[in-house]
């Protein structure tokens, strides 16, 4: 269990939680949306309308496949899940960390942003739609949930440190 991978839907927490585990943990944090924003000197919503989705999903499994440290947080996008291959290596490298939030929630906190190019050209029905599509691979990708309703982002991370070291002593 060398890394610790944090999945979920946009705006569920995992870059938020991701920086707070790595400073808890004194572990490095890698997100990956932002390494392929720094790798290809390009804004996201910039590879999505040059190149496509498509090259944008390459990217991240490129990612995948190349990164070498261990011992580390990563925080992934929110559609990585959606290759079977993502899904493997994830689960063969490290813990990975479902967060769970409600779609309402999730909503109300990325509906405005516009650096999520999938938000910008979805309807709001559209958009609970693909959460619900991603919720499967999302919970079989895992190896822990964490349901983040009502808890705070300092009690998120508490939980997640809290379930590594569990598993670091077993
Ligand atoms: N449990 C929480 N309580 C309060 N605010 C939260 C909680 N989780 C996340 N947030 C806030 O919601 C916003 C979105 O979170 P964040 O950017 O971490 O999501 P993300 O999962 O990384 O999304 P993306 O997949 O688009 O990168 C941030 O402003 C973050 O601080
Ligand atoms: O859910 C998604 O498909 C995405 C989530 C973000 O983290 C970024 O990776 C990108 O905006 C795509
Ligand atoms: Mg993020």
């Amino acid at each position: 269990m060398n890394r610790i991978y944090l999945i979920g839907f946009m705006g569920c927490g995992k870059s938020a939680v991701g920086r707070r585990l790595s400073f808890l943990l004194k572990l490095p944090f890698y997100d990956m949306d932002k390494e392929i924003v720094r790798q290809t000197g390009k804004t996201i919503p910039e590879i999505f309308e040059q190149y496509g989705e498509r090259y944008f999903r390459d990217l991240e499994t490129q990612f995948l496949q190349n990164f070498k440290n261990d011992f580390c947080i990563i925080s992934t996008g929110g559609g990585v899940t959606m290759r079977k291959e993502n899904q493997k290596i994830m689960r063969n490298t490290g813990l990975v960390m479902f967060l769970d939030a409600p779609f309402r929630e999730i909503w109300r906190r990325i509906h405005r942003d516009p650096n999520r190019p999938i938000v910008r050209q979805s309807t709001r029905d559209e958009i609970e739609a693909l959460h619900k599509s991603r919720y499967r691979d999302y919970k079989q990708t895992a190896h822990i949930t964490i349901r983040t309703e009502f808890r705070t982002l300092r009690q998120i991370t508490q939980y997640a440190a809290f379930q590594v070291n569990r598993l670091k002593g077993e």
